[in-house]
């Protein structure tokens, strides 16, 4: 057996800033460098961030990543961090043209292992996932090599992400091939119990490929995407070996015992065939060094310890809306607070992702405002010392009123359009971030007015059902500390308060039951029959997926925020917003 200390970058990457993520390259190398790591893998297309979306079509960019990758190469040598390996993602091209017709140089979603100055090797995604927020067949040609590189006598071999979520794939090549360690990059989002699948996934891995498996993930927030890090170490029986922490940076160091590399190295390249699909695979070895490390005391795993499911949801929503203000050069946010809990959670989490100092929240009261809309609004500011101002808003709509006659809906609506105006002329004077407040639930029956409280930058809610956001809340108030949320706006009952005595259930029915027909129709896309099979209620069924339906064209107007279900409104689900497709009604 041969001893290797891994260093497994759980990095932010800035997507578009290949500057700035060769630069954290660099000093991360160093830090791993410091810890006495023998290989450090940073995550999937870590270079240029991920996913780069259309960006990867443009040559200039596919060029800057090629040309900064071989100069990152070289710097590490300059700086005397050349012995120390480094897998890291990139954007590569390929000798391919990506259409018929087209010119040659097709994207790769790649990866490069760094040493000693120089690229020593490379290779690209083989399965490109084309799911759910993934859309890698409109970008990538798929990958047709499998590095294996001899590292003080291991032989390491490197896949991609999506590489090891389909059966047979590289993994069975590597399982041919033989190798003491498989290090996985990863561009992995964050849903609701998807460290449990990795985990499994990981240990089903390692087992059919007969080796150690590490798994870098990166973190932080990218538009409606979440990276969760929760990067890990299993071992070749699967058994979990240390795990790192989640939603937080970290370089996560492991000592490992590996199988010495038992082939001889003879020919360096020779084809095998993906078990998945029998495409080619080249299996590529490089020799980096060939003699064990000298023997030196490990230090023990670390698996860190798990967030429950609603500490891991909150942070999710904390990270998304911390990085979208960091990334896109924002010092501030503000919102409307109306003392009920969609933007009490709201302004929480900002809080919590950017300190109080930062959070701007402004008290609207209408002519139909209650007096516990201001109360319970001011109480939130108390406790938790965000910055507050009065607007009411009376005036501003009995002056529109006196140029033109609004009656019912329209007059109601206008209150929230006169919010939604105020709070965008105060971004534009003071450079604030509008965050809108409109949940799952709401987006999903568009149940919000259109330029007036739909109106904003970044929905942190939006993937959130009513029923979670009241869990939420809950949860929040129990961590250590004053509770931040005022208890009447966890327990009043809902209302828009556009008129006298409003409640929300007045058109729509209670959110436990609107929400669990959500998740069926919205994120298991079961169909009329089905739903009434799966036993909600037929009249129910009926009117809400007409509500559904017709709100298509507000959810496609609606700001980004940040996903944490299996199917959120965005990348997830893409409906024709004119569509006469109806359930059977
Ligand atoms: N297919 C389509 N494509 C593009 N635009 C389309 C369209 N269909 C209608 N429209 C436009 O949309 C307008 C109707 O939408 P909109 O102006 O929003 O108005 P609307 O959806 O009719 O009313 C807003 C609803 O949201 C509720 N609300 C408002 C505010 C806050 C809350 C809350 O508690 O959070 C609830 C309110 O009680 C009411 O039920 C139409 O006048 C038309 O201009
Ligand atoms: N009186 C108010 N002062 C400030 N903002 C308001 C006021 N009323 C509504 N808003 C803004 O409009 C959003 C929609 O609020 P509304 O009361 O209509 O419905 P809601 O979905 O129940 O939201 P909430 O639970 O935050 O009250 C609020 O989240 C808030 O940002
Ligand atoms: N970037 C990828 O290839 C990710 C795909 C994979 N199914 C995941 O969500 O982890």
């Amino acid at each position: 057996m041969a001893q290797l200390r891994i260093a497994l970058a759980q990095t932010n990457p800035v997507v578009g800033d290949i500057a700035g993520n060769a630069e954290t390259l660099v000093e991360w190398t160093r830090r791993a460098a410091g810890r006495g790591a023998h290989l450090v893998v940073f995550p999937e297309m870590f270079l240029t961030g991920y996913p780069a979306e259309d960006l990867v079509l443009r040559s200039s960019f596919a060029e800057a990543s090629i040309a900064t990758l071989s100069e990152v190469a070289a710097r590490l040598a300059d700086e005397g961090l050349g012995d120390l390996p480094v897998v890291v993602g990139y954007l590569d091209r390929a000798d391919l043209a990506p259409r018929v017709g087209q010119p040659k140089g097709a994207p790769l979603d790649a990866a490069a292992v760094l040493h000693r100055g120089r690229v020593v090797a490379k290779s690209a995604k083989h399965h490109l996932p084309n799911y759910g927020v993934f859309d890698e067949y409109r970008y990538f040609v798929r990958g047709d090599r499998l590095p294996i590189f001899r590292l003080h006598g291991v032989d390491v071999a490197v896949a991609l992400c999506e590489d090891l979520w389909q059966e047979g794939g590289p993994v069975s090549v590597v399982a041919e091939a033989g190798a003491g360690l498989l290090v996985v990059p990863n561009g992995s989002p964050y849903e609701t119990n998807k460290d449990d699948v990795r985990l499994e996934l990981c240990a089903r891995r390692a087992r059919e490929a007969g080796c150690a498996l590490a798994y870098v993930n990166m973190v932080g927030g990218q538009d409606e995407l979440v990276f969760d890090g929760d990067s890990l170490v299993v071992d070749a029986s699967g058994a979990l070996v240390a795990r790192a922490s989640q939603f937080r940076e970290e370089l996560f160091v492991t000592d490992l015992e590996l199988p010495e590399a038992a082939v001889e190295l003879g020919e360096p390249s020779h084809d095998s065939y993906d078990a998945h699909d029998g495409t080619v695979i080249t299996v590529e070895r490089v020799l980096l060094s060939a003699d064990p490390v000298e023997p030196y005391e490990p230090e023990p795993p670390v698996v860190a310890e798990r967030l429950d499911d609603l500490a891991e949801v909150y942070h999710a929503l904390v990270t998304g809306v911390r990085d979208y203000v960091r990334k896109n050069g924002f010092k501030s946010v503000i919102l409307g607070l109306s003392g009920g809990i969609d933007s009490a959670l709201t302004a929480t989490i900002a809080a919590d992702a950017i300190g109080p100092e930062r959070v701007h929240t402004v008290l609207m009261p209408s002519r139909y405002s209650s007096d516990h809309s201001i109360t319970d609004a001011e109480e939130l500011v108390r406790r938790q010392g965000v910055n507050a101002q009065v607007v009411p808003i009376a005036d501003i709509v009995s002056a529109f009123e006196k140029e033109i006659a609004l009656t019912g809906l329209a007059a109601e609506n206008l209150q929230a359009r006169v919010r939604g105006m105020l709070l965008m002329s105060l971004s534009n004077e003071h450079g604030h971030l509008v965050l809108t407040t409109g949940n799952k639930s709401e987006l999903a029956t568009g149940y919000s007015t259109l330029y007036g409280d739909s109106a904003g930058g970044y929905a942190p809610i939006k993937d959130v059902l009513k029923s979670v956001v009241w869990k939420l809340a809950e949860w929040r108030n129990a961590q250590p500390g004053v509770p931040p949320i005022p208890e009447n706006s966890i327990t009043k009952e809902p209302s828009a308060e556009l008129r006298p005595d409003q409640r929300d259930t007045d058109s729509l029915p209670q959110y436990e039951v609107l929400d669990s027909l959500l998740r069926d129709y919205v994120e298991r896309d079961m169909g009329r029959d089905e739903l009434i099979a799966a036993g909600h209620d037929p009249e129910l069924v009926t009117k809400v997926i007409r509500m559904v339906d017709l709100a298509e064209y507000k959810r496609r107007q609606y700001p980004p925020g940040p996903k944490i279900t299996p199917k959120n409104f965005g990348r997830d689900r893409r409906l024709p917003i004119t569509n006469r497709w109806r359930e059977r009604l």
